[in-house]
């Protein structure tokens, strides 16, 4: 059992700040996902958790009890490092089997169990075969692996996984990201798991944590993160290829609000105008995720009552396996990137109509970079 809470946590290395204000909680059993590109503070936060890195300020509490100062030992957490940090002069089984042979825990397993334990993990992880090696004998993969299963044959009271399986192949790391997930949620063990990958948190994370330069930006389930991202900058973090803006202005005409974009005017959802009238904000930037446009061979007019709409000439296809990436250049020299399925044919410099709901676009305002539909 353990729930977790970060109060106002910072990290400096001397005058960089790496992890700014980090205010969260985690829930007992669950899940979380701290998603960031490289630099964002991701193992800064976790190695605070651990305890292998010090606070410069705020707290860290586990079950209602400040951690800050505790040993790491004391902590009963259980970490798979990025760097894999491996035992050289060990086995492979060695390795592994570390965790249970600590003073604490020696008592309570004997040769046989450690034996039985060690091979399910490994049979788990693909690296059964390997138990013999030493670990400079060993790929990244095949190292990272090791690293994970030391972590998992623990039943700790919180798992902290460092980007566990971002040196595996493909076709492994999609295996390990079920069957992890299974494992955590078999086993009920509060877990923080980090990746640069937003499929992998949102295949995985029961929420998920939005860092960026040491600040979270948003916190929450994937769906409520990809129907309203709180920040502009969420939009690259969260689609490939990137969430479509477009620089535009709150205008009003005939009772209603718009956003005018050079000479185009797309409409918003009646809904949320007011909200959008009370934000005061004039200048905003529009986006729009690639997945949310749907090219049409004809525009009905019906369609047009809940829907925007754009025509323009195919400039450039990128296959991406079962899809392809579209870019669009409107006659107002807009480019719309959107994603078709690969059975609708479709060529360089032909001209496509595509629509898109109008609840599905974003509103942020161009100085805050905040989404003023949230507000
Ligand atoms: N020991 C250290 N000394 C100085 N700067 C550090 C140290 N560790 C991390 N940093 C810096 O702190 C910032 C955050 O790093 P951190 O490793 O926490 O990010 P991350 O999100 O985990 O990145 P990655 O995905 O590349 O692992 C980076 O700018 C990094 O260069």
């Amino acid at each position: 059992m353990a729930e977790i809470e970060l109060r106002k946590v910072v990290k400096k290395y001397g005058e960089l700040t790496a992890v700014n204000d980090l205010t969260f909680k985690e829930k007992d059993g669950e899940l979380l996902v701290l998603l960031g590109s490289p630099g964002a503070g991701k193992s800064s936060t976790l190695k605070m958790i651990a305890g292998v890195e010090s606070v410069s300020s705020g707290e860290i509490i586990m079950n209602g009890q400040v951690i800050n100062r505790f040993d790491p030992s004391e902590r009963d957490m259980a970490m798979a490092f990025e760097t894999y940090a491996l035992y050289p002069h060990l086995s492979v089984f060695e390795n592994i089997a570390f965790p249970l042979r600590s003073p604490k825990r020696a008592q309570k397993y004997s040769e046989d169990d450690v034996k039985k334990m060690v091979q399910e993990v490994a049979e788990f992880l693909e690296i059964e075969m390997l138990l013999e090696r030493k670990p400079k004998e060993l790929s990244g993969g095949q190292r990272q692996r090791v690293s994970l299963a030391r972590c998992l044959i623990r039943t700790p009271q919180l798992y902290l996984f460092d980007e566990p399986i971002a040196h595996l192949d493909a076709k492994l790391r999609h295996r390990l990201r079920r069957e992890l997930k299974k494992w955590q949620q078999t086993r009920k063990i509060t877990t923080l798991y980090t990746t640069t990958d937003y499929l992998e948190a949102f295949s995985m994370g029961d929420r998920i944590v939005i860092l960026n330069r040491g600040i979270l930006l948003q916190i929450g389930k994937w769906e409520e993160i990809y129907n309203r991202p709180a920040h502009l900058i969420i939009g690259t973090i969260i689609s490939d290829p990137h969430m479509n803006t477009f620089l535009g202005e709150i205008v009003s005409a005939e009772d209603k609000i718009s956003i005018q974009v050079k000479d185009i005017r797309f409409d918003i959802p009646s809904e949320i105008q007011n909200q959008i009238i009370g934000s005061n904000v004039k200048e905003v930037i529009m986006g729009i995720f690639p997945s949310k446009i749907q090219p049409v061979d004809r525009v009905e007019n019906k369609s047009l009552k809940s829907n925007n709409y754009v025509e323009g000439l195919v400039e450039f296809i990128e296959s991406r396996g079962s899809r392809r990436i579209i870019f669009l250049k409107t006659p107002h020299s807009l480019t719309f990137t959107l994603q078709i399925p690969l059975e609708r044919p479709i060529r360089i410099g032909e001209n496509i109509m595509c629509l898109f709901g109008k609840e599905n676009i974003q509103i942020f305002d161009k100085d805050t970079k905040k989404n003023i539909m949230r507000l």
